[in-house]
């Protein structure tokens, strides 16, 4: 699915995938710095969108500069919404203990992936219905391979009246 969506050009080029099938669009530094060991920063791209209602945008990091330089998005996800018509700017870190990393105007700084999305409308109730998981989460299931929950655990009914 190639979705029209209109882009206001402030920076050096149109966001681009490197390769077809590529999901994320690579989105560019549109100045220079300096981002120091631990030092976070917001960093402009120079782009604006107007993605199509029912579709969102996520800012997400590039895995080169995070396994080779410790570069990251603090909020990565970044959600762009569908009705933002701001720049898009990336909260990058560098995690690297020891090493600056520089970035050029123009470097690719992180990816844009554009996706459909529903909106919930959310109803309130007393109770949910049960399920296999319930309230388990936070390593629940265990982190070895062999674990695994138990097939035969009852639906847990949560809420008011569990
Ligand atoms: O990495 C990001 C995340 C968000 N945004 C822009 C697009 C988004 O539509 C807007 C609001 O984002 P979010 O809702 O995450 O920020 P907030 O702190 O909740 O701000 P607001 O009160 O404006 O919603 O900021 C970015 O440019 N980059
Ligand atoms: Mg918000």
């Amino acid at each position: 699915m190639t979705e029209s969506v209109d882009v206001l050009i402030i920076a050096p080029e149109v966001p681009r995938y490197a390769h077809p099938g590529d999901a994320g669009a690579d989105l560019v530094s549109s100045e220079h710095l300096v981002l120091e060991p631990g030092e976070r920063r917001l960093v402009g791209t120079g782009v604006s969108i107007a993605l199509p209602d029912g579709f969102v945008a996520f800012v997400v990091p590039r895995s080169g500069l995070a396994t080779k330089h410790g570069i990251t998005i603090v909020n990565s996800p970044g959600t762009v919404d569908a009705g933002y018509r701001g720049e898009i700017k990336v909260t990058l870190l560098n995690t690297d203990a020891r090493e600056p990393y520089e970035i050029a105007v123009g470097d690719r700084i992180a990816q844009l992936i554009v996706m459909p999305v529903s909106r919930a409308t959310f109803v309130p109730v007393e109770t949910l219905p049960g399920s296999a998981r319930g309230a388990g989460g936070f390593g629940s299931t265990g982190y070895d391979s062999a674990a695994a929950s138990d097939p035969t655990s009852s639906d847990t009914p949560t809420g008011a009246n569990a």
